[in-house]
């Protein structure tokens, strides 16, 4: 079976027996292989991910909508994600876990950058790390590395700045392009591992993509990025209203809802419990 008719690539269901890294990402932009990631923010999830060979997730603070009902990712705290970061760590044993630093942890400069990106890792066992911004966060990714932590850069439709953005739009269209670019590629010189490209031009997305040697993933950037990312309620369909750049892969929402009132019913008939779901 050829890699065009399904065959997990090294990274993509890697048959190592142990922990994805940085450096295997790292080879497989060289091999030139395209990979998963998905959000996750509880131990049972992420181990369905992680069974089902994704390599790399991702604890995004899209957990203050998707699991704790915020409007935006601002509210969300360090102290509120580090628990959620901790259970997608317990339930896996292959995937590389991502944190994602919340706004208000790292903006400040590289010290309060460090000290939070050290509670990810010694508090909640996260692998790396992930922020937002270009030029204005150099400093802060320099520091990260220098002291030992990966980390994942994020441009593009930046959600923490959506206060700035008015709202949820399509980022670096004409000469923002440039600026991305330009973004990137300092990112890439201050050691960030990769960089995840948010809803921009499939076509920037590309140039970008050839222009780096770290990988790239896109959420709303085409297919010319080295890796794609979603939000896991997003593909599986729990959340009500998505982006343009979701695919649905399921309807569990329409599941759990069929299940509860199955369940409910089946309470009001007196059909369950079942004498085989008693003590005797
Ligand atoms: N559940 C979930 N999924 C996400 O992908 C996600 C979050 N939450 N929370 C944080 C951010 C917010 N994100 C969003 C939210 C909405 C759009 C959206 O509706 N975009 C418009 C584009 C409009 C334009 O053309 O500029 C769209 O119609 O797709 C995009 C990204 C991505 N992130
Ligand atoms: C969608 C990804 C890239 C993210 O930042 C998040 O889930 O918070
Ligand atoms: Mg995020």
């Amino acid at each position: 079976m050829s890699a065009s008719e399904g065959r997990p690539t090294a990274l993509y269901g890697g048959q190592t027996g142990r922990r994805v890294t940085v450096r295997d990402i790292a080879a497989a932009k060289e091999r030139g292989e395209k990979w998963p990631m998905l959000t996750a923010y509880d131990a049972l999830t992420a181990r369905v991910f992680d069974d089902a060979g994704i390599p790399v997730l991702l604890v995004g603070d899209s957990g203050a909508m998707v699991v704790l009902g915020y409007d935006s990712t601002v509210p969300v705290t360090v102290d509120e994600l580090i628990p959620l970061t901790a259970a997608v760590v317990r339930g896996t044993s292959r995937a590389l876990v991502v944190a994602d630093m919340p706004f208000g942890s790292y903006q400040t400069g590289p010290e309060e950058a460090l000290r939070n990106a050290t509670r990810f890792l010694k508090e909640a066992g996260a692998h790396a790390i992930k922020l937002e911004g270009g030029e204005r966060v150099l400093p802060q990714v320099e520091a990260m590395v220098a002291a030992g932590i990966p980390v994942m850069a994020h441009l593009g439709l930046t959600p923490q700045s959506v206060n700035v953005f008015g709202g949820y739009r399509v980022q670096g269209r004409g000469e923002s392009g440039e600026r991305l670019m330009a973004d990137a590629k300092a990112l890439e010189a201050a050691g960030a591992f990769a960089v995840v490209l948010e809803c921009v031009p499939a076509e920037l997305a590309e140039r970008v993509t050839g222009a780096l040697s770290i990988p790239t993933i896109g959420i709303g950037g085409g297919a010319g990025t080295d890796a794609q990312v979603l939000v896991w309620q997003d593909m599986a369909g729990l959340t009500p209203h998505t982006a343009k750049f979701v695919k649905k892969y399921a309807d569990v929402a329409g599941v759990l809802r069929s299940a509860a009132e199955e369940y409910a019913a089946d309470v009001v008939s007196g059909a369950f419990p079942a004498p085989e779901h008693a003590y005797h």
